[in-house]
C-alpha cells in the first residue's frame, strides 16, 4: 500500500463567528487540496469556537450546514475530510459533534464528544455523547476522538481495539497543558500501536490562549511532524507497513488479558 497522506489543518478560530470560520475553513481546505493528501483533518467546534453561552443563536441545527458544506468540499476536491468537530443543536440539546466523510461525499460517522471538559465549562452547555467513533475509508481503519476524550485511554483501547490502523484527534488545547497534550497522544499511539493524527488550534478565545502543536505520532510514539504555534498546513505521510513491524514484534492486542479485564 502507497504512503498515506495527512494533511493537518491548523488555523485560528474567530469566536462566535460561524459565517468567517466557514468561510476560512473553506479557503484552508481549498489550498490543502494542492497537496494531493488522501485526508483533511480539522480542529475541534471550528464554527464557534467555546461560545457556549450563545449556542443557542449559534448552534448547527441538526448539523445541517455542517454536513452540506462538507460534503460538497469532500467531492470537489474528491478528498476524504476528518471533519474536526463543531457546535450542533439536535432536538433541543447542544452537542459538540464530529462529521467524517469519504472522497465520495458519503458521510461515515458522525460522533458527538463523550467526555465533556468543566474547566472550560463544557459540561454546563453540552450534552455527551454515546456512542462510539470508528471508521474506515481509503483502505484504512481508523477512529476518531475529540480533545478532553484523550485523557480517558479505555476509551480510546475501546475504539481501536479492532485493528484500527490510525486515531484522529481534533482539539481546542491550551498552552498551559500542551506538554501534557503531547505525553497523553504519544502514550495513545504507544498503547494502541497505531498512528495518532491530531489537530489543534493557534489563537486566544475568552481566557484562553492555544499555541497549536498539531502533532503527528507513529505507533512507537516518535513525533513525526510539530506544527508549533503557525497557523497552515501541514502533511505527513504514514507508511503503515511500519505499523505492521511494530504490531508483529510486540502483539500487545494479542497479549491482552481479556480473561482479568
Ligand atoms: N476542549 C477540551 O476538551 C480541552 C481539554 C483540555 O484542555 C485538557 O487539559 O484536557
Amino acid at each position: 500500500m502507497k504512503n498515506f497522506k495527512v494533511a493537518l489543518l491548523q488555523f485560528d478560530i474567530a469566536l462566535a463567528e460561524p459565517d468567517k470560520n466557514y468561510q476560512k475553513v473553506e479557503q484552508q481546505i481549498a489550498l490543502a487540496a494542492r497537496t494531493h493528501p488522501d485526508v483533511i483533518v480539522l480542529p475541534e467546534m471550528w464554527n464557534t469556537g467555546y461560545a457556549l453561552d450563545q449556542l443557542k443563536r449559534l448552534a448547527d441545527q441538526d448539523g445541517v450546514r455542517t454536513k452540506a458544506f462538507l460534503q460538497q468540499m469532500a467531492q470537489q476536491y474528491q478528498l476524504n475530510i476528518v471533519g474536526g468537530s463543531v457546535a450542533t443543536q439536535k432536538n433541543e440539546h447542544f452537542f459538540n459533534t464530529s462529521y467524517v466523510f469519504d472522497k465520495s461525499g458519503e458521510l461515515l460517522s458522525e460522533y458527538d464528544k463523550v467526555h465533556l471538559f468543566g474547566l472550560m465549562e463544557e459540561d454546563q452547555w453540552i450534552t455527551a455523547g454515546q456512542m462510539g467513533n470508528s471508521f474506515q475509508f481509503a483502505g484504512i481503519s481508523a477512529a476518531g476522538v475529540i480533545c478532553y476524550d484523550i485523557r480517558f485511554p479505555e476509551w480510546e483501547r475501546k475504539l481501536m481495539a479492532n485493528g484500527q490502523q490510525v486515531l484522529f484527534v481534533s482539539a481546542q488545547w491550551p498552552q498551559p497543558r500542551i506538554a501534557q497534550w503531547k505525553i497523553l497522544l504519544q502514550a495513545r499511539a504507544i498503547e494502541n500501536q497505531a498512528f495518532v493524527v491530531a489537530v489543534n488550534r493557534v489563537g486566544t478565545a475568552n481566557a484562553d490562549y492555544f499555541n497549536g502543536h498539531s502533532l503527528v505520532i507513529d505507533p512507537l510514539g516518535k513525533i513525526m511532524l510539530d506544527a508549533q504555534n503557525e497557523e497552515g498546513i501541514f502533511t505527513a505521510e504514514l507508511d503503515f507497513s511500519r505499523l505492521k513491524k511494530v504490531r508483529g514484534e510486540i502483539p500487545v492486542f494479542k497479549d491482552r488479558r481479556v480473561d482479568l479485564y
